[in-house]
């Protein structure tokens, strides 16, 4: 139940233990909150337990004892007001299956998780109305924005988007995330945050490449800026207010994640940019880079949509088809010459 009057009495479960769930949960024990926390890994788990760390996912950062690690996710979603699922955006779909038995009627369901599901084409809030369909639609909402989990975790001041198509949800989500290193915006355009905060993971992945190439500054400022027209193009196509994307959730995380090392997206770019083959980079990471499967839905939309993204649909040939990368940049600067605002406006 939604109390901003009294947010210290919000009852959270944190579903999803990797690197952001784990600075998510750390954020909130140190508000002072009790987390029930829904960790896949039985090592992770004991880890927490043993060590108050998880190691896998977070290591270096001493976790609160308010946080509680669980392996079952009754525990952790039975009678919560707020539940906060942080899980890859593949796995979304299977989590939220596994909690429907167990989430309140009158829970706020928050997804902090980045991506497009590869088949339906559905946002991470799509999929959570589709399988959590007895919560009232504007139970939903999504918390997302430039923020690395180890910064937070260093408590490093970080801004990110609280968004919620009902105000009262989204005013309730940012009382209870935001504090002295983590403040929260409102807005009601959870379908342009999603695609902000999906979208900008492909494009990091290009960003990546270049640099891996070492293409210079030019190109990486121009990918960054024309990354932004295709994310207006297709993020107003589905329903997304291009001011959303000029905010926090789309330019803020496309800056970080286009420019920081840090960026297990840009990384996953840079290696190909280096030479290095996408599946010997996948097999030797246990984190996602959110931005490979991303990159096959916002290809796949955009030919159903017919809405021109050709930067992300280079990166699609340069992962899935091994398109020659020297060939893919002429491709790119020889296309026809056009307005800058075509397809936006
Ligand atoms: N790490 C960040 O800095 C950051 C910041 C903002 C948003 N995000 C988003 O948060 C989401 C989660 O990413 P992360 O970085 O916390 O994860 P991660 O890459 O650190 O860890 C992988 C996660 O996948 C989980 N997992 C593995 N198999 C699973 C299964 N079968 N079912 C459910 N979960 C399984 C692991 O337990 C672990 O929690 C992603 O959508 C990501 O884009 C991450
Ligand atoms: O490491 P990345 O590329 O998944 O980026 C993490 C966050 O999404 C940055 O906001």
């Amino acid at each position: 139940m939604i109390q901003i009057d009294d947010i210290q009495s919000t009852r959270i479960g944190v579903v999803g233990a990797g690197s952001w769930g784990t600075a998510l949960a750390k954020l909130l024990a140190e508000k002072g909150f009790d987390i029930d926390f829904w960790v896949f890994e039985s090592e992770v788990k004991e880890q927490i337990e043993t060590l108050q760390e998880n190691r896998v996912f977070l290591p270096g950062y001493l976790l609160p004892d308010a946080i509680h690690p669980f392996n079952d996710i009754e525990t952790v979603v039975k009678d919560k007001d707020l539940v906060l699922v942080v899980v890859p955006s593949h796995f979304m779909r299977s989590v939220a299956m596994q909690m429907k038995p167990f989430i309140a009627k009158d829970a706020v369901v928050v997804s902090a998780s980045k991506g497009i599901e590869n088949k339906t084409h559905l946002t991470m809030t799509g999929i959570l109305e589709e399988i959590l369909d007895f919560l009232p639609p504007e139970n939903l909402a999504v918390l997302s924005g430039p923020s690395f989990a180890k910064e937070v975790a260093a408590k490093i001041p970080t801004v990110v988007a609280a968004a919620s198509v009902n105000d009262r949800v989204a005013r309730f989500v940012q009382a209870v995330f935001a504090g002295p290193t983590f403040r929260v915006y409102v807005n009601h355009d959870p379908v342009g945050t999603q695609i902000g905060g999906a979208m900008k993971n492909v494009l990091a992945i290009a960003a990546g490449i270049c640099d891996g190439m070492n293409m210079g500054l030019n190109p990486r400022a121009a990918l960054i800026t024309r990354g932004l027209t295709e994310m207006n193009r297709l993020g107003t196509r589905l329903g997304a207010d291009p001011l959303t994307l000029s905010g926090l959730a789309g330019v803020g995380d496309l800056l970080l994640t286009c420019t920081g090392a840090l960026s297990r997206n840009y990384t996953v770019g840079m290696q190909i940019g280096q030479g290095k083959k996408l599946d010997d980079i996948i097999s030797e990471m246990r984190m996602v880079a959110e931005g490979v499967k991303t990159t096959r839905s916002v290809y796949n939309l955009s030919r159903k949509l017919g809405v021109d993204l050709p930067i992300c649909n280079e990166v699609y040939h340069v992962l899935f088809e091994n398109y020659p990368l020297e060939e893919t940049i002429q491709r790119l600067m020889n296309r026809s010459l056009k307005h800058e605002l075509d397809g936006v406006l």
